[in-house]
């Protein structure tokens, strides 16, 4: 892909990929082979090979409808790849890896629910199951210190009795990060978890998950619509649209040439004060804001 001469590199800092240093012949924390997923007749992308190593960042964006969350949703083992292959530290795609990490979008509570925040974290501790048998004795105080660790690491250890009904969009999503960290995964993925959250509560949420990168060595695929929060992050983008894709560093990807291609529409890539902009030959689309219609607008005309 060619690069604009007029775009400049992104001003952010990028550390380079840290954490515990894996063993070079460890396999990669997650590797698709010429992989594919469609509906139908929609083919939604194929011949992607992406390969992500521990402690690496890799944000997936793209217009509406593009497949970001069916990638996620393969990865899981929810839904099967339509070709190609995947596995995750060497093991194949399948449901109820302990090895993966998953902050969703949402998780369905009742408003009228008292399930409290420690009893979510909970749940990604035991992977995900309600009803296990009551832990007792020194199990049970293993158990509520382990707890009460993942809320501190996530900065919620003031709010881990309160019932999750009561809390704010942001600290709710620290708790959906602390739950999904539980299993210590290899890697986390992370459908849009900045969705809804102020400026403020996207950078902590951010850098709380770079944190852990570091600290750990997880591997992080994280679905956005914009790129600036995490841009002092990434190491890799993958750009899903149009039945395609783009993948490689922001500087080789962001580019007004690159996804001007990827649509077959023009595009303009501008960079300002750190941040980047995708701008249509209408409108500034996706990657700036959390302006659904204009988000909207991008998967609907282009897609
Ligand atoms: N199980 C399914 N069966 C048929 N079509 C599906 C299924 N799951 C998803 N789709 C379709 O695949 C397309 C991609 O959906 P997906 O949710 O992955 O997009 P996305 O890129 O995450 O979109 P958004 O940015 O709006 O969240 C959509 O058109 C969706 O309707």
């Amino acid at each position: 892909m060619t690069e604009p001469a007029t775009a400049p590199a992104p001003a952010a800092v990028r550390p380079a990929p840290a954490g515990p240093a894996a063993p070079a012949n460890d396999p990669p924390a997650l590797q698709l082979r010429d992989a594919g997923l469609g509906f139908g007749r929609r083919t939604l992308w194929t011949h992607l090979d992406l390969s992500i190593a521990r402690g690496e960042f890799v944000a997936v964006l793209g217009s509406n409808g593009s497949g970001k969350t069916s990638l996620l949703r393969t990865i899981l083992g929810e839904v099967a790849l339509t070709s190609g292959s995947g596995a995750i530290s060497g093991r194949p795609l399948g449901r109820g890896s302990t090895d993966v990490g998953y902050v969703p979008q949402k998780i369905a509570i009742d408003a009228a629910t008292m399930i409290k925040a420690r009893d979510v974290v909970r749940m990604g501790l035991d992977g995900h199951r309600w009803g296990l048998p009551v832990a007792v004795g020194a199990r049970r105080r293993r158990i509520r210190s382990r707890i009460d660790e993942l809320l501190e690491s996530v900065g919620a250890g003031e709010f881990g009795d309160a019932p999750v009904s009561m809390l704010s969009g942001g600290e709710l999503q620290r708790i959906r990060v602390a739950a999904a960290l539980a299993s210590d995964p290899v890697l986390l993925l992370c459908d849009e978890p900045l969705a809804a959250l102020d400026l403020r509560h996207q950078q902590d949420i951010a850098a709380l998950i770079d944190a852990q990168r570091r600290l750990r060595g997880t591997a992080v695929l994280f679905v956005t619509h914009d790129i600036n929060p995490v841009l002092p992050y990434v190491d890799q983008v993958l750009y899903l649209a149009g039945g395609s894709f783009r993948l490689g560093r922001p500087d080789e990807v962001l580019t007004s040439a690159g996804l001007s291609e990827l649509y077959g529409a023009p595009v303009d890539v501008l960079r300002a004060q750190g941040r980047i902009i995708v701008v249509s030959s209408t409108e500034a689309v996706g990657h700036q804001s959390h302006d659904d219609h204009a988000a909207t607008e991008l998967g609907g005309e282009w897609r």
